[in-house]
């Protein structure tokens, strides 16, 4: 098995990892089999795998999962189509301990998972919740759901709900959840033991993409968390971008505390402690018997979800952009802010709303654009002619009807004794751009992407 050697190259220096060790237990081949039984069904399970000789270990992690001594057919056996076990990976029935360790499991709770196909999380959080507690198991892609209706059918139990929505969605149960796992897409090198194919997919531009679409779902759904309540992630990566990173990133952005666990020693999980100090759970297949898996768990404060409110992204430059910016504009009420050679005027009273959604949302454009900065002069842009907050010693000219079609179809102008400079073009006193009249010629700035293109009205 040739593991990409960027991968191993990125794992360097972290806790538990070993080269030699997680070279070598990719390359032994030894499987691990492992199924979790459901406590709702008669337990007949165990006694039918020794009637044929397969041991069962318990997983020591969680109350009712077992490692086999070998695999056997299960398509080839009626408990398994009864759902009287599920065939889960070992690591990841570490959800219990997650799940018991934060919350107390014994009130009726509402949970969902939001990434739940095909199933095995969802199946394991229904046996561990109470009475009277309501699971919500969401899979996005609608290929995918019907694995986890029927394994959800097959669990057997009536107080889940199976629904086929993008994350997005459930932020309109706002602070509906108790805790909300999201057990994310990942770039799945944990499971490179079992699926060789992956490793051809893996590439760290895609780490990268995944780091990306995590923080993404984990936005969208966290409106739906309660006050109080807890958020469980996990992923089957080895990388920090999809593991650490994102514990960090959650933990600046978001009012979320990260929730630390009880491990034992002779369990071989290693605990990762990420430059924040936050702490996550990672399984290195060469310590722990399981494939690779990484859980971290976060409680959301009371209040705003948004900690960064008042934690800017973006710096008001007021003081030091207004005498660039006094001979153009009058931007009362505004704060000035710069981005790369851009200058905005923010309203001063929503400034912390702007900055809020610039941190979260894919901005297209926001406040009035001023200008851009050229030789550390403001070349006016359009949207400050077309604002109410030009200067007022701006000079104007007001154009016939002809001349501002002309104008506006960015056609050069004659400069029939115009004052020169900077100053607006205006048609009954209303601006319609910026033009710089020079002694030979008037440089018309009206923007070429909103220029009228046919020349005549009736062609
Ligand atoms: C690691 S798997 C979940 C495994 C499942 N929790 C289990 O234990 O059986 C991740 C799931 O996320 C889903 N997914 C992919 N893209 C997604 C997105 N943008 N938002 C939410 N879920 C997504 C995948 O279809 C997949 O079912």
């Amino acid at each position: 098995m040739q593991l990409p050697s960027a991968l191993i190259q990125s794992l360097q220096g972290l806790p538990g990892f070993n080269e030699q060790q997680f070279v070598d237990i990719h390359n032994a081949d030894i499987p691990v089999t492992s199924i979790r039984l459901n406590p709702a069904k008669p337990e007949v399970v165990l006694q039918s795998f020794n009637d044929r000789d397969i041991n069962c270990m318990p997983i020591p992690w969680t109350s009712n999962g077992y490692y086999l001594s070998e695999r056997p057919s299960f398509t080839f056996d009626p408990l398994f189509h009864a759902g009287t076990y599920y065939v889960q990976e070992a690591s990841s029935m570490f959800l219990e301990q997650a799940l018991q360790q934060s919350v107390d499991v014994s009130n009726p709770l509402r949970v969902l998972d939001l990434c739940a196909a095909p199933g095995g999380k969802s199946t394991h959080l229904q046996s561990l919740l109470s009475p009277g507690s309501l699971l919500v198991s969401n899979e996005v892609i609608r290929q995918r759901v019907n694995i986890l209706k029927d394994n959800i059918v097959k669990w057997g139990s009536s107080s889940v709900v199976v629904t086929n929505n993008d994350p997005k969605d459930f932020s309109k149960l706002k602070g509906y959840f108790d805790v909300i796992l999201v057990d994310a897409p990942c770039s799945g090198s944990g499971l490179f033991r079992r699926d060789e194919e992956a490793i051809d997919e893996w590439s760290e531009n895609n780490v990268v993409l995944c780091s990306q679409r995590q923080q993404r779902i984990l936005a969208d759904v966290l409106p739906a968390l309660k006050e109080g309540g807890v958020l469980i992630y996990s992923t089957c990566s080895y990388s920090q971008q999809e593991d650490e990173d994102i514990a960090d990133w959650l933990t600046s952005e978001f009012a979320l505390s990260n929730i630390s666990f009880k491990i034992q020693d002779d369990w071989h999980i290693t605990e990762a402690v990420t430059s924040s100090g936050n702490r996550g759970y990672r399984f290195w297949p060469h310590l722990a018997k399981g494939e690779g898996f990484f859980l971290a768990a976060f409680q959301l404060h009371e209040g705003d979800i948004y900690k960064n409110k008042n934690r800017h992204a973006i710096k008001a430059a007021t003081k030091q952009l207004s005498p660039l910016v006094a001979a153009w504009a009058n931007p009362d009420n505004n704060e000035l802010i710069q981005v790369n050679d851009k200058i905005y005027a923010w309203p001063a009273a929503l400034f912390g709303d702007f900055d809020l959604i610039l941190q979260h949302l894919r901005i297209i454009y926001s406040g009035t654009l001023l200008g851009e900065l050229a030789h550390k002069k403001l070349i006016p842009d359009h949207a400050l002619a077309m604002s109410r907050m030009v200067g007022e010693a701006i000079g104007r000219t007001e154009l016939q009807l002809s001349e501002s079609i002309s104008y506006l179809q960015k056609n050069t102008i004659e400069n029939t004794g115009w004052t020169s400079g900077w100053q607006l073009a205006t048609y009954n006193n209303h601006a319609l751009g910026w033009m710089n009249v020079l002694p030979n010629r008037i440089n018309n700035y009206y923007p070429k992407e909103l220029r009228i293109l046919k020349q005549k009205i009736n062609n």
